[in-house]
This record gives structure tokens, C-alpha cells and sequence, in this order.
């Protein structure tokens, strides 16, 4: 049994600028109650807070290791180490996929998750497919209002994912209305075997129609050569070991909000979703990114149909609209949110930048670098 520790006298709490709430009772808690104590007293498991972007280091967490060659990163190095999801740099991943036999696979590291209850910071993984121990899965829904970290989170996934699938096994559709994923936009991931591309700002009806016609017909062709197949969730996985490497099919809608008062499209592009979110086992996934949660932007139908949900800074009303009564408030920090795991308790999470940099244009400039 470990004792409760008393705390006789705890310092002052002193909040510098830059310093947040969260961090600032995490220090509290360190100094009145200190790791060497808790050891002693048989507490071995106490894992460092969640990584917080500050004005010194604004990108402490990020998807790969970064190369150590310093020509890339020319600004000054803060004191604070990185932390990197994945133990390798990007090249190294690289390498593992020509090397490996990749096996088809939408569970991507997106960043940390906080687990109190079982004392552990892990590996925050949001997994598409929805196969294995992942603690969520099916399509997925990011909310969060401007400068939250959406279309940041997308860069991410769509990084990793670039990473490991050569564009005969990924092939991604994207709806940017923003031009948040430009970056991407010259990978041959985004082109269509019938030489169209995959790729649409959205502005025009006519354009949304053909983008969703494409992918329709893609979905149909899939359907029609396979239609003696019985699919399950390992069927992909079966397909690929037998040399029939059919891609995986990933359709990104980013700030989907922005559609749902386009009287002409949005029941086309509702369609699309449901379409989408049925074809999971045949190797169609969904990801849409949205400022609005409200029935007003998100139909129910859509909102139901994405079943994985992370939500970044949200007001309490969107925290109702997406994970129902049982929310906390998180604070607002760029990648900060909430996802509601398969045992329907909510976990704060981290989610990683997938390149460095002191400031935005910075990490953008090496992002596109690390995809040249
Ligand atoms: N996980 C993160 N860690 C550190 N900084 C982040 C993280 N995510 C986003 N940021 C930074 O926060 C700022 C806003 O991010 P981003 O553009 O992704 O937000 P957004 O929600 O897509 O905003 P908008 O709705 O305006 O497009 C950017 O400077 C970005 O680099």
C-alpha cells in the first residue's frame, strides 16, 4: 500500500508569460511531491507531461527524428531536445520501405496520447483501417477552430503515410479549399491511373462534381473486379501477400464546414462520405477537418459516419457536439486535444509536426524540402 503523501507547505504558484496553467500545476506537483520521493515510496512509472509547444521551443514534438546534418535547419538550436515519435529519421524510413515488404496499414503515429490512468504517455496512433489493438478506428473527424492545428495534423498523416507507400499502394484524394496541403500536391499519390488528378480546391461545382465522380468510379471498378471477393478486415492484407497490390484509397476533405451551405454540392459530397465510409474494408479511408461542429455544418449522418474524433481546443458546446456529456476543457495550444478511445473515456493528446522549425513559414520550407 502506498501512503498518500502530505504536502506541508507548497511554494508559491508564480505564472511566468510564457508559461501555461497545465504546466505550471505540473511543476507544482513536481516540486511538492518530487520523482526521487515517488521512486522511494515505489511509484517507478511517472511520465513527463505531454510535449507543449512554447515561445522558446514551438515544435517540441515532431513525427520523425530530424536529420542531423545541420545544413538543413540553419536556425539557432534551442537547449531543449526535439522529441520524435518515430526513433528514425525520414530517409531511414525510407529505406526500411524499400527494403521491407510493406504490408497495407492506415495506422499512422500521429503524436501522444496522456493515459493518467494507467500512469503512461504512448505512442498516439489513429488507425484508419481499424484492424488491430488500436484504441480507435474507422474514418476520422478533426475539429478545432483556426490556428488550432488541423490542417497541420493532415500534413502529418499525409507525410507518414507518402512515406511508407509508394504510390502504387496509396493513392489519396484531396478537397483543400485553403491550400493548407500544397506541399503534397506534386506527389504522383495524387494522380489517378486514368491520368486525372486527385486533387480539387473545391471552388467550382463543376470541378467538385468531376472529383467526385472520379472517385465514385474508382470505388465501382473496385467493387465490379472483385465482386465474388467477401471482404473482412484482413482481406487487403491477404490480397497484397499474393502479389495483388490494389492501393489503399485515402480521401481528405479539409475544412469541410465549408461546404455545407453549397446548396448544390453538399448532398453530392454527403454521399461521398457515407460512400467512402462503407468502403472501408475494400481499402477506402476518410479524413475531414472542420472549424464547425454543429448539426448545421456537420449532418448527423457524417458526424455518425466518423467514428474516430479528435477534437483541438473546442468551446464547450463542440465538445458536446462531438463526444456528448462526458468532456473536459483542454488548453489552447497548437496540436492540444481530446480523443474519445473504444472504452469511450476521453484521453488528452499531443499531436507531432511533421518537420522543424522556429516559426511557420520555417517548418513549411522544410517540410516541402524533406517531400522534394
Ligand atoms: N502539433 C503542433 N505543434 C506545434 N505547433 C503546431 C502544431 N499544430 C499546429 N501548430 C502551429 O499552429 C499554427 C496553426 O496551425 P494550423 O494551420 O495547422 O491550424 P488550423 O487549425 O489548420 O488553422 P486554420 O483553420 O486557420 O487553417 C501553425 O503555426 C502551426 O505550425
Amino acid at each position: 500500500m502506498i501512503p498518500t503523501p502530505t504536502v506541508n507547505k507548497t511554494p508559491q504558484l508564480r505564472l511566468s508569460r510564457s508559461q501555461t496553467l497545465f504546466e505550471a500545476a505540473i511543476e507544482r506537483i513536481s516540486v511538492a511531491y518530487p520523482k526521487d520521493q515517488a521512486r522511494k515510496e515505489g511509484i517507478h512509472s511517472w511520465p513527463d507531461p505531454l510535449p507543449t509547444p512554447t515561445f522558446q521551443r514551438p515544435d517540441p514534438l515532431l513525427l520523425f527524428t530530424p536529420a542531423e546534418d545541420g545544413s538543413r535547419h540553419p536556425e539557432a538550436e534551442p537547449s531543449q531536445p526535439y522529441q520524435a515519435i518515430i526513433p528514425m529519421t525520414r530517409n531511414g524510413m525510407l529505406e526500411h520501405r524499400n527494403r521491407e515488404r510493406i504490408k497495407p496499414s492506415m495506422q499512422i503515429p500521429l503524436g501522444l496520447i496522456d493515459k493518467p490512468e494507467e500512469q503512461q504517455v504512448d505512442t498516439f496512433l489513429v488507425d484508419l483501417h481499424g484492424t488491430t489493438e488500436a484504441r480507435s478506428g474507422g474514418p476520422l473527424l478533426i475539429a478545432g477552430p483556426q490556428h488550432s492545428g488541423k490542417a497541420t495534423a493532415l500534413q502529418t498523416m499525409l507525410l507518414w503515410l507518402t512515406t511508407c507507400f509508394l504510390p502504387e499502394r496509396l493513392r489519396c484524394a484531396v478537397v483543400d479549399p485553403l491550400g493548407e496541403l500544397d506541399q503534397f500536391r506534386a506527389l504522383p499519390h495524387f494522380r489517378h491511373p486514368n491520368g486525372e488528378t486527385l486533387w480539387t480546391n473545391g471552388g467550382s461545382d463543376e470541378d467538385l462534381t468531376r472529383f467526385i465522380r472520379t472517385i465514385n468510379a474508382d470505388i465501382q471498378q473496385r467493387h465490379d473486379k472483385f465482386s465474388n471477393q467477401h471482404w473482412d478486415k484482413h482481406t487487403l492484407t491477404q490480397l497484397w501477400s499474393q502479389g495483388l497490390t490494389i492501393p489503399q484509397f485515402l480521401l481528405i476533405i479539409s475544412n469541410y464546414q465549408s461546404f455545407a451551405e453549397r446548396v448544390s454540392t453538399s448532398s453530392e459530397l454527403k454521399r461521398l462520405i457515407q460512400t467512402v465510409a462503407e468502403a472501408r474494408l475494400q481499402g477506402y479511408y476518410l479524413i475531414l477537418t472542420t472549424t464547425e461542429t454543429s448539426a448545421r455544418y456537420i449532418a448527423p449522418e457524417v458526424m455518425g459516419a466518423c467514428s474516430t474524433k479528435i477534437g483541438l481546443a473546442l468551446n464547450e458546446q463542440q465538445r458536446h457536439d462531438l463526444f456528448g456529456h462526458a468532456s473536459f476543457p483542454t488548453e489552447a495550444i497548437p496540436g492540444r486535444g481530446l480523443i474519445m478511445t473504444v472504452d469511450r473515456r476521453l484521453h488528452q493528446v499531443q499531436l507531432a509536426l511533421p518537420a522543424p522549425g522556429q516559426t511557420e513559414s520555417l517548418r513549411d520550407q522544410h517540410l516541402r524540402q524533406e517531400i522534394a
